[in-house]
């Protein structure tokens, strides 16, 4: 609108100075008008959309505090949308911060959303822990999938915070963490049982099947009560449950155009999102609804806040705090999907790293054997471990599963930062810990994996030291970070306390990254499984 007003306001003293500058009546010929015109068109859009920060931080958006905040100018129109829509982002993003020197703030746009990074400790602490940041910006695949009604998109408010409580006291606090340890313990002895036999049977083993089954069956365990033989290749319910699983992952981690900008959605859908969504919907309702059934039928809700699983709590709960059956089916998906994929890729990316490095492996296991010798690893033991729960925080340093913390904030009024930056309200703000934990004026050689910086230096990973939050901060912090730390060390001193894990000569481990919902392996790991004999 501005554009449109100010271009003809501005064109009209074209149109009658110039033909006075050169005396000649024919430069108002229709064509030359035009001309004059489209120059003119061209000149302010460009003009508008090389503002710092791009089209989104017009009007001097960036420069409402103290200090500006620098940004990329990007594209008229997309802004940074190129940068973000393919490959790897926090790379991207992390080197423009850097050759910028804009670690502490940078401001870009996503067609027209505007949107600042992060990628220093201090600046990520202000923005996770501020309450203004405390809401997300929601995705339409989300929004569609249920997500608005669940804890990880829910707006910040009354309803949010109940999620929060429920889900805290009877899915995350430590006396069902450890009622569930029976779980944890049983899915992993299938997988290790399982990975025997693959070894024997093929030669090698690739390590994400068994790891994706164990932690989805972990998860339907202790939110549905329910597990499936994963050996069982042909369960029709276990199909269609990885199929759903698999086909929200897809539509949540893609990133969608139309998100930025809203007008592309009548023009441009290349993985029809809405259509796709809208087959997704009801398959997981019916799915989901037949569990709750199956659960009232059963008469299961009556007492098991202690040792029930979450479908029994969320039944069990009184009039406050009940919650309609289409909200339940938002929440308990969702964590399905939240703590299927994230234990996993994080098992398999320290598997990684211990297969190139079998030193650190071979101290590992001593540690393990010491402690423990030839018993089963317990949660308790697990605690004990502590160039164990080394390995597992140098892991998550390398190769944080959200590299841009997964989900975006949105700040909800102005934020004045100490360092006199401003953020305007409605902002996208996202902390790029990628950056941060591959920043060596942070972390000293911050490319080599070495567990023994954490050995005498324990660095608080659930939020409270922004130079390591993969878990994220604030009040938004990952509600799943114990239990998804725990279920990550016990499988972890489990796989090598039973084999010793050699990379195949003709397939070498490939620690290159793929980023979706989470950042993966690109490619699953294929590797030898040496079974031990003590
Ligand atoms: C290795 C494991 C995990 C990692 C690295 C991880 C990471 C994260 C991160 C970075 C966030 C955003 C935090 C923020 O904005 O400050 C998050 C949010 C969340 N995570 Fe996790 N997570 C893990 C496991 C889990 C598990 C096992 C569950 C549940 C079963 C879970 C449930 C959630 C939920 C519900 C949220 C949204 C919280 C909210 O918006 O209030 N996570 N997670």
């Amino acid at each position: 609108m501005d554009t449109g007003v100010m271009s003809t306001k501005d064109s009209s003293w074209w149109v009658f100075t110039i033909p006075y500058l050169f005396g000649s009546k024919n430069l108002l010929d229709g064509y030359v008008i035009f001309s004059l015109f489209m120059a003119f068109v061209s000149l302010s859009i460009l003009t508008w959309a090389f503002t710092v920060g791009g089209v989104a931080w017009k009007n001097g958006r960036n420069k409402r505090g103290r200090a500006r905040i620098p940004g990329p100018r990007g594209l008229p129109i997309l802004g940074s949308l190129f940068t973000l829509s393919r490959g790897l982002a926090h790379r991207a993003l992390a080197q423009m911060a850097w050759s910028s020197g804009s670690s502490q703030l940078m401001a870009f746009s996503l067609g027209s959303t505007p949107v600042v990074v992060s990628s220093d400790p201090h600046t990520a602490r202000e923005i996770l822990t501020s309450p203004h940041f405390a809401d997300r910006p929601i995705k339409q695949s989300a929004k569609s999938l249920m997500f608005s009604r669940a804890i990880g998109f829910a707006p910040n408010g009354t309803y949010w915070r109940l999620l929060r409580r429920i889900a805290s006291s009877y899915l995350f606090s430590p006396r069902r963490i450890l009622a569930h340890e029976d779980g944890r313990q049983l899915d992993c002895a299938v997988m290790l049982r399982n990975i025997a036999s693959e070894q024997e049977l093929k030669g090698s083993v690739i390590l994400r099947n068994h790891l994706q089954s164990a932690s989805l069956n972990n998860i339907m365990g202790s939110v549905f009560g329910k597990r499936y033989d994963v050996a069982a290749k042909n369960d029709p319910e276990l199909i269609a449950l990885k199929e759903m699983v698999k086909e929200g992952f897809e539509l949540l981690g893609a990133f969608n155009w139309s998100d930025y900008l809203p007008w592309l959605s009548y023009l441009y859908d290349p993985y029809r999102i809405v259509e796709r969504c809208e087959k997704l919907v009801p398959r997981v309702r019916k799915l989901v609804r037949g569990i709750i059934e199956e659960h009232r039928r059963n008469g299961s809700e009556k007492n098991m806040l202690d040792c029930g699983d979450f479908v029994d709590v969320l039944l069990s709960l009184d009039s406050e705090e009940k919650l309609k059956e289409d909200d339940m089916v938002a929440v308990l998906w969702e964590m399905i999907f939240r703590g299927t994929d994230t234990t996993a890729l994080l098992t398999e990316w320290v598997m990684a790293e211990l297969i190139l490095n079998p030193e650190v492996q071979s101290k590992l296991r001593a540690e393990i054997d010491s402690l423990v010798g030839k018993n089963d690893v317990t949660d308790a033991d697990v605690a004990k471990l502590h160039y164990l729960q080394a390995v597992v925080k140098e892991t998550l340093r390398l190769h944080p599963p959200g590299p841009l913390l997964s989900w975006a904030r949105l700040s909800t009024s102005d934020v004045q930062l100490s360092n006199g930056m401003l953020i305007p309200a409605n902002t996208t703000a996202m902390v790029n810990m990628w950056a941060i934990t591959h920043d060596s004026q942070v972390w000293p050689d911050p490319l080599v994996f070495n567990p023994d910086r954490f050995v005498n230096n324990d660095v608080d990973i659930r939020g409270s030291d922004t130079r390591l939050a993969p878990f994220g901060a604030g009040r938004r912090v990952c509600p799943g970070k114990n239990l998804g730390m725990v279920t990550v060390t016990l499988w972890v001193a489990k796989l090598v306390q039973k084999f010793n894990w050699v990379q195949l000569e003709n397939d070498p481990v490939d620690l290159s990254e793929v980023l979706k919902l989470s950042c993966e392996m690109k490619k699953p790991l294929r590797v030898t499984a040496i079974p031990r004999i003590y």
